[in-house]
Protein backbone atom coordinates (compact mmCIF):
# COMPACT_ATOMS: atom_id res chain seq x y z
CA UNK A 1 0.00 0.00 0.00
CA UNK A 2 2.47 2.06 0.83
CA UNK A 3 4.96 1.82 -1.65
CA UNK A 4 3.03 0.62 -4.73
CA UNK A 5 2.53 -3.03 -5.45
CA UNK A 6 4.05 -2.88 -8.92
CA UNK A 7 7.52 -1.90 -7.14
CA UNK A 8 10.03 -4.53 -7.83
CA UNK A 9 11.15 -5.32 -4.63
CA UNK A 10 7.67 -7.99 -4.59
CA UNK A 11 8.26 -9.60 -7.39
CA UNK A 12 10.67 -12.18 -8.91
CA UNK A 13 10.61 -13.94 -12.52
CA UNK A 14 10.18 -12.07 -15.61
CA UNK A 15 8.61 -9.30 -14.47
CA UNK A 16 11.77 -8.08 -11.44
CA UNK A 17 14.26 -9.51 -13.91
CA UNK A 18 13.18 -6.69 -16.53
CA UNK A 19 13.09 -3.67 -14.13
CA UNK A 20 16.06 -4.96 -12.29
CA UNK A 21 18.09 -4.56 -15.76
CA UNK A 22 16.79 -0.70 -15.92
CA UNK A 23 17.37 0.11 -12.53
CA UNK A 24 21.31 -1.49 -12.45
CA UNK A 25 21.65 -0.10 -16.01
CA UNK A 26 20.29 3.50 -14.96
CA UNK A 27 22.99 3.40 -11.43
CA UNK A 28 25.84 1.75 -13.03
CA UNK A 29 29.34 3.63 -12.10
CA UNK A 30 31.10 4.11 -14.93
CA UNK A 31 28.06 4.86 -17.77
CA UNK A 32 25.83 6.98 -15.55
CA UNK A 33 27.19 7.59 -11.98
CA UNK A 34 30.11 9.21 -13.30
CA UNK A 35 28.11 11.80 -15.12
CA UNK A 36 26.49 12.85 -11.58
CA UNK A 37 28.98 13.40 -9.93
CA UNK A 38 29.51 17.14 -10.16
CA UNK A 39 26.13 17.03 -8.95
CA UNK A 40 26.48 15.16 -6.31
CA UNK A 41 29.56 17.37 -5.15
CA UNK A 42 27.02 20.47 -5.14
CA UNK A 43 24.42 18.80 -3.65
CA UNK A 44 26.85 17.61 -0.81
CA UNK A 45 28.75 21.10 -0.62
CA UNK A 46 25.19 22.71 -0.36
CA UNK A 47 24.12 20.34 2.16
CA UNK A 48 27.18 21.18 4.03
CA UNK A 49 26.10 25.19 3.91
CA UNK A 50 23.27 24.75 5.50
CA UNK A 51 24.40 22.48 8.31
CA UNK A 52 27.30 24.97 8.98
CA UNK A 53 24.95 27.76 8.76
CA UNK A 54 22.37 26.37 11.65
CA UNK A 55 25.86 25.74 14.32
CA UNK A 56 26.88 29.18 13.88
CA UNK A 57 23.99 30.05 16.43
CA UNK A 58 24.89 27.38 18.27
CA UNK A 59 22.25 24.93 17.15
CA UNK A 60 22.58 21.39 17.98
CA UNK A 61 20.84 19.30 14.81
CA UNK A 62 20.11 15.53 13.96
CA UNK A 63 22.16 14.88 12.27
CA UNK A 64 20.01 11.61 10.52
CA UNK A 65 17.44 14.06 9.90
CA UNK A 66 20.00 16.49 8.28
CA UNK A 67 21.83 13.85 5.97
CA UNK A 68 18.08 12.63 5.09
CA UNK A 69 17.85 15.32 3.27
CA UNK A 70 21.00 14.79 1.27
CA UNK A 71 20.47 11.59 0.47
CA UNK A 72 17.13 12.37 -0.92
CA UNK A 73 18.17 15.15 -3.05
CA UNK A 74 20.70 12.85 -4.46
CA UNK A 75 18.09 10.12 -4.74
CA UNK A 76 15.57 12.45 -7.10
CA UNK A 77 18.98 13.90 -8.99
CA UNK A 78 19.44 10.22 -9.82
CA UNK A 79 16.33 8.59 -10.51
CA UNK A 80 14.63 12.01 -12.17
CA UNK A 81 17.23 13.97 -13.32
CA UNK A 82 18.34 17.44 -12.50
CA UNK A 83 15.75 19.42 -14.54
CA UNK A 84 12.58 17.35 -13.90
CA UNK A 85 11.87 18.27 -10.29
CA UNK A 86 11.26 21.70 -9.82
CA UNK A 87 12.46 23.20 -6.15
CA UNK A 88 8.58 23.24 -5.53
CA UNK A 89 7.88 19.46 -7.00
CA UNK A 90 10.95 18.69 -4.81
CA UNK A 91 9.69 20.00 -1.14
CA UNK A 92 5.76 18.61 -1.62
CA UNK A 93 7.97 15.10 -2.53
CA UNK A 94 10.21 15.78 0.44
CA UNK A 95 7.28 16.55 2.71
CA UNK A 96 5.51 13.33 1.50
CA UNK A 97 8.05 10.85 1.92
CA UNK A 98 8.40 11.99 5.12
CA UNK A 99 4.24 11.40 6.29
CA UNK A 100 5.02 7.77 4.31
CA UNK A 101 7.93 6.99 6.37
CA UNK A 102 6.55 7.39 9.50
CA UNK A 103 3.66 5.62 8.46
CA UNK A 104 5.01 2.70 7.54
CA UNK A 105 5.58 0.81 10.61
CA UNK A 106 2.57 1.95 12.40
CA UNK A 107 -0.58 -0.34 12.63
CA UNK A 108 -2.03 -1.20 9.80
CA UNK A 109 -5.61 1.21 10.40
CA UNK A 110 -7.12 3.26 8.16
CA UNK A 111 -8.57 5.60 11.24
CA UNK A 112 -8.57 9.39 10.10
CA UNK A 113 -5.93 10.69 12.72
CA UNK A 114 -3.63 7.92 12.51
CA UNK A 115 0.21 7.68 11.54
CA UNK A 116 -1.13 5.10 8.87
CA UNK A 117 -4.29 6.71 7.62
CA UNK A 118 -1.92 10.07 6.76
CA UNK A 119 0.34 7.64 4.81
CA UNK A 120 -2.09 6.18 2.93
CA UNK A 121 -3.03 9.95 1.93
CA UNK A 122 0.87 10.76 1.11
CA UNK A 123 1.27 7.98 -0.89
CA UNK A 124 -1.43 8.37 -2.97
CA UNK A 125 -0.75 12.44 -3.11
CA UNK A 126 2.88 10.81 -4.48
CA UNK A 127 1.66 8.79 -6.75
CA UNK A 128 -0.18 11.64 -8.41
CA UNK A 129 2.78 14.04 -8.33
CA UNK A 130 5.04 11.08 -9.91
CA UNK A 131 2.43 10.58 -12.81
CA UNK A 132 2.32 14.29 -13.64
CA UNK A 133 6.11 14.32 -14.27
CA UNK A 134 5.48 11.08 -16.12
CA UNK A 135 3.18 12.47 -17.91
CA UNK A 136 5.12 15.56 -19.15
CA UNK A 137 8.69 13.33 -19.81
CA UNK A 138 6.64 11.27 -22.03
CA UNK A 139 7.52 13.56 -24.82
CA UNK A 140 10.79 14.53 -24.02
CA UNK A 141 13.39 13.96 -26.12
CA UNK A 142 16.58 14.11 -24.10
CA UNK A 143 15.26 12.04 -21.51
CA UNK A 144 18.95 10.21 -20.82
CA UNK A 145 19.77 7.42 -19.15
CA UNK A 146 18.30 8.12 -16.06
CA UNK A 147 15.24 5.67 -14.66
CA UNK A 148 12.59 8.02 -15.38
CA UNK A 149 13.68 7.86 -19.34
CA UNK A 150 14.85 4.12 -19.23
CA UNK A 151 11.16 2.90 -17.65
CA UNK A 152 9.51 5.31 -20.34
CA UNK A 153 11.48 4.08 -23.09
CA UNK A 154 10.93 0.19 -21.92
CA UNK A 155 9.75 -2.26 -24.83
CA UNK A 156 10.18 -5.92 -23.85
CA UNK A 157 10.45 -8.53 -27.34
CA UNK A 158 6.42 -8.27 -28.33
CA UNK A 159 6.56 -3.98 -28.23
CA UNK A 160 5.01 -4.21 -24.73
CA UNK A 161 5.45 -0.82 -22.45
CA UNK A 162 5.13 -0.18 -18.92
CA UNK A 163 2.08 1.19 -17.53
CA UNK A 164 2.01 4.58 -15.58
CA UNK A 165 1.12 2.89 -12.08
CA UNK A 166 4.34 0.79 -12.72
CA UNK A 167 6.56 3.16 -13.57
CA UNK A 168 5.59 5.36 -10.97
CA UNK A 169 5.46 2.37 -8.47
CA UNK A 170 9.18 2.21 -9.14
CA UNK A 171 10.61 5.40 -9.20
CA UNK A 172 9.00 5.75 -5.48
CA UNK A 173 9.83 2.59 -4.45
CA UNK A 174 13.76 3.31 -5.45
CA UNK A 175 13.94 6.61 -3.76
CA UNK A 176 11.87 4.92 -1.03
CA UNK A 177 15.30 2.45 -0.86
CA UNK A 178 17.88 4.88 -1.18
CA UNK A 179 17.16 7.64 1.43
CA UNK A 180 17.14 6.29 4.66
CA UNK A 181 19.43 3.80 4.39
CA UNK A 182 22.03 5.77 2.99
CA UNK A 183 21.70 8.95 5.83
CA UNK A 184 21.63 6.45 8.42
CA UNK A 185 25.26 4.89 7.32
CA UNK A 186 26.70 8.36 6.72
CA UNK A 187 25.32 9.15 10.19
CA UNK A 188 27.23 6.02 11.25
CA UNK A 189 30.34 6.85 9.75
CA UNK A 190 30.14 10.19 11.57
CA UNK A 191 30.02 8.81 15.12
CA UNK A 192 33.11 6.29 14.38
CA UNK A 193 34.48 8.69 13.30
CA UNK A 194 33.90 11.28 16.28
CA UNK A 195 34.45 8.64 18.39
CA UNK A 196 38.38 7.61 17.51
CA UNK A 197 40.42 10.65 16.89
CA UNK A 198 43.31 9.19 15.63
CA UNK A 199 41.26 7.18 13.14
CA UNK A 200 40.07 10.60 11.95
CA UNK A 201 43.27 12.65 11.91
CA UNK A 202 44.31 9.78 9.40
CA UNK A 203 41.25 9.68 7.17
CA UNK A 204 41.49 13.59 6.94
CA UNK A 205 45.27 13.17 6.12
CA UNK A 206 44.01 11.16 3.34
CA UNK A 207 41.11 13.69 2.30
CA UNK A 208 43.75 16.74 2.12
CA UNK A 209 46.48 15.37 0.44
CA UNK A 210 43.08 15.08 -2.43
CA UNK A 211 42.56 18.80 -1.25
CA UNK A 212 46.22 20.12 -1.83
CA UNK A 213 46.30 18.39 -4.66
CA UNK A 214 43.22 20.14 -6.37
CA UNK A 215 45.01 23.21 -5.36
CA UNK A 216 42.88 23.81 -1.54
CA UNK A 217 39.52 22.76 -3.15
CA UNK A 218 39.69 25.30 -5.98
CA UNK A 219 39.13 22.43 -8.11
CA UNK A 220 36.50 19.71 -8.28
CA UNK A 221 37.00 16.11 -7.00
CA UNK A 222 37.72 13.79 -10.02
CA UNK A 223 36.02 10.06 -10.45
CA UNK A 224 39.46 8.65 -10.25
CA UNK A 225 40.22 10.66 -6.71
CA UNK A 226 36.45 9.54 -5.58
CA UNK A 227 37.50 6.11 -6.68
CA UNK A 228 40.70 6.10 -4.89
CA UNK A 229 40.26 6.92 -1.43
CA UNK A 230 41.53 3.25 0.37
CA UNK A 231 41.25 4.28 4.33
CA UNK A 232 38.37 6.64 3.94
CA UNK A 233 36.65 3.36 1.97
CA UNK A 234 37.47 0.81 4.47
CA UNK A 235 35.91 2.85 7.14
CA UNK A 236 32.72 3.01 4.93
CA UNK A 237 33.14 -0.86 4.62
CA UNK A 238 33.64 -1.00 8.72
CA UNK A 239 30.75 1.31 9.52
CA UNK A 240 28.34 -0.76 6.95
CA UNK A 241 29.27 -3.83 8.49
CA UNK A 242 29.19 -2.23 12.02
CA UNK A 243 25.62 -0.95 11.59
CA UNK A 244 24.10 -3.30 9.27
CA UNK A 245 21.34 -1.30 8.79
CA UNK A 246 19.76 -3.83 7.17
CA UNK A 247 20.06 -6.79 9.24
CA UNK A 248 18.05 -9.29 7.69
CA UNK A 249 15.49 -9.64 4.55
CA UNK A 250 12.78 -12.39 3.94
CA UNK A 251 12.94 -15.03 1.54
CA UNK A 252 10.94 -18.18 0.75
CA UNK A 253 12.69 -22.33 0.31
CA UNK A 254 11.50 -22.73 -3.47
CA UNK A 255 12.12 -26.60 -2.96
CA UNK A 256 13.45 -28.79 0.13
CA UNK A 257 16.54 -27.91 1.24
CA UNK A 258 18.67 -29.54 3.45
CA UNK A 259 21.17 -27.83 5.59
CA UNK A 260 23.52 -28.79 8.14
CA UNK A 261 21.31 -31.99 9.28
CA UNK A 262 17.96 -29.59 9.26
CA UNK A 263 15.42 -29.61 6.63
CA UNK A 264 13.69 -26.47 5.80
CA UNK A 265 11.03 -27.60 3.31
CA UNK A 266 9.68 -26.09 0.36
CA UNK A 267 7.49 -23.01 0.92
CA UNK A 268 8.86 -22.27 4.04
CA UNK A 269 9.98 -18.85 5.09
CA UNK A 270 14.06 -18.08 5.66
CA UNK A 271 15.31 -14.87 7.71
CA UNK A 272 18.67 -14.38 6.95
CA UNK A 273 20.09 -12.80 9.24
CA UNK A 274 23.15 -10.35 8.09
CA UNK A 275 24.01 -9.05 11.44
CA UNK A 276 25.02 -12.02 13.18
CA UNK A 277 27.32 -13.19 9.89
CA UNK A 278 28.62 -9.72 10.21
CA UNK A 279 29.27 -10.34 14.29
CA UNK A 280 30.07 -13.29 13.71
CA UNK A 281 33.47 -13.94 15.35
CA UNK A 282 34.10 -16.63 12.79
CA UNK A 283 34.22 -14.79 10.41
CA UNK A 284 35.54 -10.78 11.91
CA UNK A 285 37.87 -11.50 14.68
CA UNK A 286 36.80 -9.14 17.79
CA UNK A 287 33.53 -8.05 16.03
CA UNK A 288 32.16 -5.35 18.33
CA UNK A 289 35.51 -3.28 18.12
CA UNK A 290 35.68 -0.66 15.28
CA UNK A 291 38.43 -1.30 13.07
CA UNK A 292 38.33 -0.54 9.04
CA UNK A 293 42.28 -2.61 8.57
CA UNK A 294 39.84 -5.63 8.76
CA UNK A 295 38.90 -4.80 5.17
CA UNK A 296 42.67 -4.40 3.87
CA UNK A 297 41.92 -7.96 2.58
CA UNK A 298 38.52 -8.75 0.60
CA UNK A 299 36.53 -10.69 3.58
CA UNK A 300 35.27 -14.20 2.90
CA UNK A 301 32.52 -14.67 0.13
CA UNK A 302 29.02 -14.37 1.04
CA UNK A 303 30.49 -13.20 4.66
CA UNK A 304 30.05 -9.44 4.41
CA UNK A 305 26.44 -8.78 2.71
CA UNK A 306 25.17 -5.21 3.81
CA UNK A 307 23.84 -4.71 -0.08
CA UNK A 308 22.64 -8.32 0.03
CA UNK A 309 23.08 -11.04 -2.06
CA UNK A 310 21.62 -12.84 -4.96
CA UNK A 311 18.91 -11.52 -7.61
CA UNK A 312 16.97 -8.96 -5.12
CA UNK A 313 20.63 -7.72 -4.45
CA UNK A 314 21.03 -3.37 -4.06
CA UNK A 315 21.34 -1.90 -7.18
CA UNK A 316 22.17 1.13 -5.36
CA UNK A 317 25.42 0.13 -3.87
CA UNK A 318 27.72 2.52 -5.86
CA UNK A 319 25.40 5.48 -5.75
CA UNK A 320 25.68 4.92 -2.24
CA UNK A 321 29.52 4.41 -1.94
CA UNK A 322 29.96 7.05 -3.89
CA UNK A 323 27.49 9.91 -2.15
CA UNK A 324 28.96 9.09 1.06
CA UNK A 325 32.51 9.04 -0.04
CA UNK A 326 31.66 12.96 -1.76
CA UNK A 327 30.22 13.66 1.49
CA UNK A 328 32.94 13.22 3.56
CA UNK A 329 35.60 14.34 1.15
CA UNK A 330 33.98 17.96 1.61
CA UNK A 331 33.18 17.21 5.14
CA UNK A 332 36.39 16.34 6.37
CA UNK A 333 38.19 18.98 4.21
CA UNK A 334 35.99 22.41 5.26
CA UNK A 335 34.27 21.30 7.95
CA UNK A 336 34.58 19.99 11.94
CA UNK A 337 31.21 18.88 13.52
CA UNK A 338 31.20 17.88 17.51
CA UNK A 339 28.91 14.94 18.66
CA UNK A 340 27.00 16.30 21.47
CA UNK A 341 26.10 14.21 24.63
CA UNK A 342 27.41 10.37 24.71
CA UNK A 343 26.48 9.52 21.22
CA UNK A 344 25.18 6.27 22.61
CA UNK A 345 22.39 3.67 22.11
CA UNK A 346 20.97 3.05 19.46
CA UNK A 347 17.40 3.88 17.70
CA UNK A 348 15.25 2.02 14.96
CA UNK A 349 13.55 4.30 12.79
CA UNK A 350 13.23 1.40 11.47
CA UNK A 351 16.87 1.27 10.33
CA UNK A 352 19.18 1.38 12.74
CA UNK A 353 20.30 5.07 13.86
CA UNK A 354 22.28 6.42 16.80
CA UNK A 355 20.00 7.35 19.68
CA UNK A 356 18.21 10.92 18.43
CA UNK A 357 20.06 10.79 15.45
CA UNK A 358 23.38 11.83 16.55
CA UNK A 359 23.18 15.15 18.18
CA UNK A 360 25.78 17.30 16.74
CA UNK A 361 27.11 20.82 16.08
CA UNK A 362 29.00 21.76 12.64
CA UNK A 363 30.79 24.28 12.03
CA UNK A 364 33.34 25.69 9.10
CA UNK A 365 37.11 24.89 9.34
CA UNK A 366 38.41 28.85 10.53
CA UNK A 367 41.36 27.88 8.11
CA UNK A 368 39.18 28.79 5.04
CA UNK A 369 38.40 32.01 4.86
CA UNK A 370 37.80 31.42 0.86
CA UNK A 371 33.83 30.85 -0.44
CA UNK A 372 33.29 27.55 -1.39
CA UNK A 373 32.17 26.45 -4.37
CA UNK A 374 28.37 25.63 -4.76
CA UNK A 375 29.21 23.93 -8.44
CA UNK A 376 31.58 21.63 -9.66
CA UNK A 377 32.27 20.30 -13.24
CA UNK A 378 35.74 18.33 -13.15
CA UNK A 379 35.62 17.40 -16.50
C1 LIG B 1 24.02 2.40 2.27
C2 LIG B 1 22.87 2.43 1.65
C3 LIG B 1 22.10 1.19 1.25
C4 LIG B 1 22.03 -0.04 1.85
C5 LIG B 1 22.75 -0.51 3.09
C6 LIG B 1 21.12 -0.85 1.06
C7 LIG B 1 20.84 -2.18 1.31
C8 LIG B 1 20.00 -2.96 0.54
C9 LIG B 1 19.77 -4.37 0.73
C10 LIG B 1 20.37 -5.22 1.86
C11 LIG B 1 18.91 -4.78 -0.22
C12 LIG B 1 18.42 -6.20 -0.47
C13 LIG B 1 17.17 -6.54 0.28
C14 LIG B 1 16.79 -7.98 0.05
O1 LIG B 1 17.59 -8.79 -0.40
O2 LIG B 1 15.66 -8.31 0.37
C15 LIG B 1 18.58 -3.63 -1.05
C16 LIG B 1 17.72 -3.65 -2.11
C17 LIG B 1 17.44 -2.56 -2.89
N1 LIG B 1 18.04 -1.32 -2.83
FE1 LIG B 1 19.43 -0.75 -1.49
N2 LIG B 1 20.67 -0.10 0.00
C18 LIG B 1 21.25 1.15 0.07
C19 LIG B 1 21.09 2.20 -0.81
C20 LIG B 1 20.32 2.16 -1.94
C21 LIG B 1 20.26 3.21 -2.95
C22 LIG B 1 21.09 4.51 -2.92
C23 LIG B 1 19.34 2.80 -3.88
C24 LIG B 1 18.86 3.48 -5.15
C25 LIG B 1 19.29 4.57 -5.66
C26 LIG B 1 18.84 1.49 -3.47
C27 LIG B 1 17.88 0.76 -4.15
C28 LIG B 1 17.52 -0.53 -3.83
C29 LIG B 1 16.51 -1.29 -4.56
C30 LIG B 1 15.70 -0.79 -5.74
C31 LIG B 1 16.47 -2.56 -3.98
C32 LIG B 1 15.55 -3.71 -4.38
C33 LIG B 1 16.24 -4.66 -5.32
C34 LIG B 1 15.42 -5.86 -5.70
O3 LIG B 1 14.44 -6.20 -5.03
O4 LIG B 1 15.77 -6.49 -6.70
N3 LIG B 1 19.46 1.13 -2.31
N4 LIG B 1 19.28 -2.54 -0.57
Amino acid sequence: MLIGKSALFFHQGHYHSRLKTLVRASLSPHRRLRHLTPRIQSLALSSLHSLAASAASAAVVSTFHELKKYSFDVAVLAVFGEVVVDPRCKRELSRDYGIVEKGYNSFPTRIPGTAYHAAVSARKRLGEIVREIITRERNNKEKKGLLLGQLLDFKDGEGGTLTDEEIADNLIGVVFAARDTTASVLTWVLKFLADDRKLLEAVKAEQMAIYEANEGGGECLTWGQIRNMPLTYRVIMESLRMASIISFTFREAVADVEYKGYLIPKGWKVMPLFRNIHHSPEFFPDPQKFDPSRFEVPPRPNTFMPFGNGSHACPGNELAKLEVLIFLHHLLTNFRWEVVGKGNGVQYSPFPVPLEGLPARFWREPRSSTPLKHSCNPF
